[in-house]
């Protein structure tokens, strides 16, 4: 199996290729120039000083050979066992080691690695090779109580990974990556079973070879794993055809401190309550998902992508409502707010989208909303979905902006995460939130939201820019995923999106959210998950853990509130 690369410590992509632009052609380069202007047209960087107060300023991460580690705290007799197991190069306390697999990819994460502090760094990574060693592990440190948080992909955006323990007990990292293999392909029955530590690129790889796919493409693809989309529900940019990571899961394989669990059997089951889907958005906090099966298709043969205009976010959410009504909607639906539209072409600079400006100006829709729609499939099935869908769109008020708007979007839709680098190198707070909620919620929950990012965020001479698409529509409602651009507070960033992020969560609960969409529960939204659901559903949730890990040493700082 061909190595999957690391991702870097302080940002996204492999080391050593964090800076990223947009060049003209639309196609994502890597490029060892730093400079802004590389990275930002001229009008999206005079746009966002304009918008923002924002003064461009030199703000460069701590060269990481200077990130402070704390000592590792793993007793010498409990790794002497655990050598004894896993074999002594699967039980690793050097530095790189530790650093590697210190946190996620939030803001919050980048901010602390950016400024050198890993004090929530793992006192050691172990890397099993299979079920039966995991659940060796897990029993382990369970007997000496050491914390052990599940290690895939590392980009966990709520704070999944936290390396610090309440009751200030070691914790070991358990790095899935030596579990990334094909385990077997069912071709009748569509289903391919793998280890957690596959990623996305190398799964495709694999069932290409079978004229299947997976299809679950969240943008985060090139690094996270099927065990870090199985342990956070995680939701894909086609989602809303192909369904979300939970609905691809047909069994998995949990080690856990008391034993080992197989779950999913059969197409269906009337077996009682559905433990698989306990296990399913669990965090790591029951065990350690060590085998995934999941429902896949036939490849594509065709895929169609397109943009609309709509003349308002209410015109574009009415149109959606509708398709979905008729169970209309396209696999990919993305419909920007006015907010997000205008910074999105300015952004994305050249020709092409200057002459969309005009365009959508000439029609009446120079502040309106651009939705971007893709179909996958058989030829005539899309076409046939296709002509469907415009008619409703047409009718609704919407106009076609043409192939190339869809087409644009389907080639820098994994470039966000590199561009976030560097507009962090230049004094800029960057995040993202999430929520979903009903057609008839949805309205005032995105009011909602966004009144309270620009409250909390404002300052004298300065707001926040707040930027909205729906990113994945349902029967019964949408997601909605946020972007948040801002002045960073150079002296306190920490605490300026910490409270900016509480408000926003008090805020779209309030109005009828729920808590994430598909980001999961994390450090970072556990206070709230009483509220999602409600008191007696914690204690099912602890009365569970309790059973599957009595000495609570699976993953404690996420999920359960403390
Ligand atoms: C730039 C960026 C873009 C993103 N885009 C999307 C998106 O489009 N859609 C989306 O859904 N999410 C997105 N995310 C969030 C993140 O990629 C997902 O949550 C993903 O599912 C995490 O996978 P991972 O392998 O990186 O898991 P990790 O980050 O390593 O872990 C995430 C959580 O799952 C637990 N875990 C991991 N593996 C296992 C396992 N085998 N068994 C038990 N627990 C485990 C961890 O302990 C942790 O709590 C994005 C994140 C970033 C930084």
């Amino acid at each position: 199996m061909a190595e999957q690369p690391e991702l870097t410590v302080q940002g996204w992509g492999p080391p050593g290729t964090r800076v990223a632009h947009v060049a003209e052609g639309g196609s994502l380069e890597l490029t060892a120039d730093a400079a802004l202007k590389r990275t930002l047209p001229k009008p999206a960087r005079k746009h966002l000083a304009r918008e923002l107060g924002w003064t461009p300023r030199h703000t460069p991460p701590v060269p990481v050979e200077q990130i402070e580690l704390p000592p590792g705290r793993l007793p010498g007799p409990v790794r002497a066992e655990l050598v004894a197991l896993l074999g002594v190069e699967n039980v690793r306390d050097d530095r790189e080691s530790r650093l590697r697999r210190t946190g996620g990819k939030s803001y919050l994460d980048l901010v602390r690695r950016r400024s050198g502090d890993a004090s929530d760094a793992p006192d050691a990574v172990l890397t099993p090779a299979d079920t039966a060693q995991t659940a060796a592990l897990l029993e382990l440190c369970s007997r000496h109580g050491v914390v052990v948080v599940p290690f895939g992909g590392g980009t966990s955006a709520v704070g999944g990974l936290s390396g610090t323990d309440v009751d200030d007990r070691p914790v070991v990292v358990v790095d899935l990556s030596r579990m990334a293999g094909l385990v077997s392909v069912d071709v009748p029955s569509s289903l391919v079973t793998a280890g957690p530590g596959m990623r996305g690129p190398a799964l495709e790889d694999a069932l290409a070879e079978h004229d299947l796919t997976l299809g679950h493409l969240p943008q985060s693809w090139e690094f996270a794993t099927l065990g870090g989309y199985a342990a956070t529900r995680s939701a894909g940019q086609a989602s809303t055809g192909v369904g979300r990571f939970d609905d691809l899961v047909e069994g998995l394989t949990l080690a856990t401190p008391t034993g080992v669990l197989q779950l999913g059997h059969a197409p269906a089951s009337a077996a009682g309550p559905d433990l698989l889907g306990l296990a399913v958005g669990s965090e790591g906090t029951l065990g350690v998902i060590t085998e995934v099966t999941l429902r896949v298709r036939p490849r594509p043969r065709t895929e169609q992508y397109e943009g609309w205009s709509f003349r308002s976010w209410a015109a574009g959410l009415a149109a959606l409502q509708r398709l979905a009504r008729h169970d209309l909607l396209p696999d990919v639906v993305r419909l920007s707010d006015p907010d997000e539209t205008r910074a999105n072409l300015l952004l994305s600079g050249g020709a092409g989208a200057r002459a969309l400006r005009g365009a959508l100006r000439s029609r009446g829709h120079g502040a309106g909303c651009l939705l971007v729609v893709g179909w996958q499939g058989l030829p005539t099935i899309v076409r046939a979905r296709q002509r469907a869908a415009t008619s409703l769109l047409r009718e609704d008020g919407g106009k076609r902006a043409g192939t190339r708007v869809g087409e644009a979007w389907e080639r820098h839709r994994f470039a966000g995460p590199y561009l976030r680098d560097r507009l962090l190198d230049h004094g800029l707070l960057v995040e993202t939130l999430e929520t979903a909620a009903t057609w008839s919620a949805l309205p005032a929950v995105y009011d909602a939201t966004r009144r309270a990012l620009r409250e909390a965020l404002a300052t004298p001479g300065r707001k926040p820019l707040v930027m909205t698409h729906v990113s994945h529509g349902y029967a019964t409602g949408a997601s909605l995923y946020l972007t948040v651009l801002a002045d960073r507070d150079d002296d306190l960033p920490l605490q300026q999106w910490l409270t900016a992020k509480r408000a926003a969560t008090d805020a779209l609960l309030a109005a009828g959210g729920t808590l994430t969409h598909h980001h999961a529960v994390g450090a970072d939204h556990r206070p709230w998950l009483d509220r999602e659901v409600g008191a007696r559903g914690v204690d099912v949730l602890r009365a569970v853990k309790a059973t599957l890990d009595p000495e609570g040493i699976c993953n404690p700082g996420v999920l359960l509130p403390s």
